[in-house]
């Protein structure tokens, strides 16, 4: 691909082709009962994920978006960031010997020290992590792409072989910069930028993105904006909901003709399906599914301000027996009391959305 020129400065990018298309869990992170990091909860939550297969065997999940909002990664220490990405590599080697079928792992990265970014960043790229991904500092918070791409090179330069996203989430970081501003400015000056998270409802900003950069990993971030994210030509989604089912947003992608990037037939061109009523009908059952899911999603979405991610953590416990501990403070667990309101008020409709 050619250089990129730009206010009189080029790079050249790494890669001409998005790197990450499919869907990525954002994976929780499990803690024992004492709060530590429970590194060899990893290989069993590894197990779950991969579980998820398709009619021919192929995984429906591309990877795992490791130690993001959902992972907790803002009350975790730089070292069990570590630990949490290594184990995720790990069990993963373990479970699918072949590369190109082995599921991603994109490891966020971001926290306001940029010394502690580099640090996670030289480590992702020494332990050979299929991409970093950094949200922009949020206690000084940016107003501009610039000093938004600024530490973001600051960052990059030190895994100067491995893929880099933005992880753009206003709502959290308060960092408001339209995603599409900051891309822009990243592929001049950054080398390995490879596209973004954009967690927004801002459905214009993602097709400027993807129409502009076609090069780029384009993923949401929102499972809510997941159908409309696919109609703006995005190349997948990262999201907490695939941890507990991917099956109809993964039947929604191939039938756009998406193929996950570590699925056999990535990277052959899009040959649209005919339409015959076998598949409009899938497609009608797909999207039921969709949006009982994500009216389902809602709920646990409102549950958030008081019991923090412990829902999500109560409702993996309860459909498949997988036990990530309690949340790190300030989160707070779901009281028993509530714990059973929500899996009694949950559990009918788990067991006919999780198919
Ligand atoms: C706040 C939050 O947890 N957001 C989720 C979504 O999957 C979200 O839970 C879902 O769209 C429901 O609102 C993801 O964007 C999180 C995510 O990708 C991450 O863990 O970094």
């Amino acid at each position: 691909m050619a250089s990129v020129i730009a206010n009189g400065q080029s790079v050249k990018p790494k890669w001409d082709t998005p790197l990450f298309k499919g869907l990525y869990a954002a994976t929780l992170t499990p803690f024992k009962p004492d709060g530590t990091l429970d590194v060899d909860g990893y290989l069993e939550y590894a197990k779950h994920l991969l579980s998820f297969k398709d009619s021919e065997g192929n995984y429906m999940l591309a990877g795992v978006y490791a130690n993001g909002t959902t992972g907790e990664s803002m009350s975790m220490s730089t070292e069990e960031r570590k630990l949490a990405t290594e184990a995720w590599m790990k069990a993963f080697k373990e479970l699918e010997p072949d590369a190109a079928k082995r599921p991603k792992v994109i490891t966020h990265i971001g926290s306001d020290s940029l010394p502690d970014c580099q640090v996670l960043a030289a480590h992702a790229e020494q332990i050979g992590a299929d991409g970093i991904a950094v949200m922009p500092p949020h206690f000084f918070r940016p107003t501009n792409e610039k000093p938004i791409v600024d530490f973001l090179s600051k960052i990059a330069s030190h895994a100067p072989n491995t893929p880099f996203l933005y992880y753009e989430f206003p709502v959290i970081t308060g960092v408001t910069v339209p995603a599409y501003r900051v891309i822009k400015l990243a592929v001049e000056k950054i080398p390995t930028f490879q596209g973004a998270k954009m967690t927004t409802q801002d459905v214009g900003d993602i097709a400027r993105s993807t129409l502009r950069f076609p090069h780029l990993s384009i993923l949401s971030g929102y499972e809510e904006t997941f159908l409309a994210h696919l109609l703006a030509s995005g190349t997948g989604s990262i999201g907490m909901c695939f941890s507990l089912t991917p099956a109809p947003f993964y039947r929604m992608l191939r039938t756009m003709g998406i193929y996950p990037s570590n699925h056999p037939k990535t990277g052959t061109p899009f040959v649209a399906p005919t339409l015959t009523p076998e598949l409009l009908a899938g497609l009608r059952k797909d999207l039921s599914q969709i949006l009982k899911l994500l009216d389902l999603i809602g709920e646990v979405g409102s549950f958030k301000g008081r019991h923090g991610l412990s829902v999500t953590k109560v409702l993996m416990r309860e459909r498949y027996g997988l036990e990530f501990g309690e949340p790190r403070s300030p989160l707070t667990a779901v009281s028993e009391d509530a714990e059973l309101r929500i899996v009694k008020g949950m559990r009918a409709r788990l067991d006919t959305l999780l198919v």
